[in-house]
């Protein structure tokens, strides 16, 4: 999870979303980002100055591992899902190679989790992420955080190998953003 010495630093992209803008979901049925997953985790995640982001999750019963705490899959998910973000930052698209979780604390039903990642480093297609997640507020104390390594793909990783039903449904999103963060490729 060491970049290596010739990594460079990562770059905003010129049309990234502003400081302070929400992203919004990549697909609506994400169970990160997406408004239709029910159970899912409707993380909001928004811009920050540089290529980095802010993210809130609240964790509700559905969430749960043991009694009344969050389920630490789920807590995985969710700084996943905030790192993932970062791509549209830089308008590539990853996914995620290898992801470590240290959990520090446990989180309670009803919490809000405040979440921030930022890239670390960038080499070749491979791009080195950190990410914490906090409670009681976003400068409490460190309940989870994580480091991940993400793989820049093309739409092509997901035409050959996702299922051809929601393929069809995602390329006919009326949802331009949506649509844009789906297919933009561009460096
Ligand atoms: C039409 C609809 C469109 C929809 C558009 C949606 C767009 C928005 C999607 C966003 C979604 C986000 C959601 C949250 C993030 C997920 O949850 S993503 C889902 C979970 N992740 C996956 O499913 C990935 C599964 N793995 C794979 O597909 C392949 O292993 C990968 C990651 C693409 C890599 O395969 P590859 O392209 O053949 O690359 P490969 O040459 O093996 O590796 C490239 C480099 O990475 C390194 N590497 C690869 N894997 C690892 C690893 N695990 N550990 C260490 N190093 C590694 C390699 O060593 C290599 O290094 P170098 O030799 O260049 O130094």
């Amino acid at each position: 999870m060491t970049p290596p010495s010739g990594a460079a630093a990562a770059v905003r992209h010129p049309d990234a979303p502003a400081p302070g803008e929400l992203l919004g979901s990549h697909y609506e049925h994400c169970f990160g980002c997406g408004g239709a997953q029910a159970h899912g985790l409707h993380l909001e995640v928004r811009a920050g100055e540089g290529v980095d982001v802010t993210a809130e999750f609240t964790v509700r019963p559905v969430h749960q591992g043991a009694p009344g705490l969050a389920h630490g899959g789920v807590l995985s998910t969710a700084l996943d899902e905030t790192m993932g973000s970062l791509g549209w930052l830089m308008h590539m698209i990853v996914v995620t190679g290898h992801l470590e979780t240290d959990f520090v604390r446990p989180v309670p039903v009803g919490t809000v989790l405040h979440l921030s990642a930022a890239v670390t480093a960038v080499d070749g297609r491979k791009v080195f992420t950190r990410a914490t997640g906090r409670i009681g507020g976003p400068e409490g104390p460190v309940a989870v955080r994580a480091e991940a390594l993400f793989i820049k793909v093309d739409v092509e990783h997901f035409t050959d190998h996702g299922r051809d039903e929601e393929i069809q449904a995602a390329m006919a999103d009326p949802d331009q953003v949506r649509r844009a963060r789906a297919f933009e490729v561009n460096p």
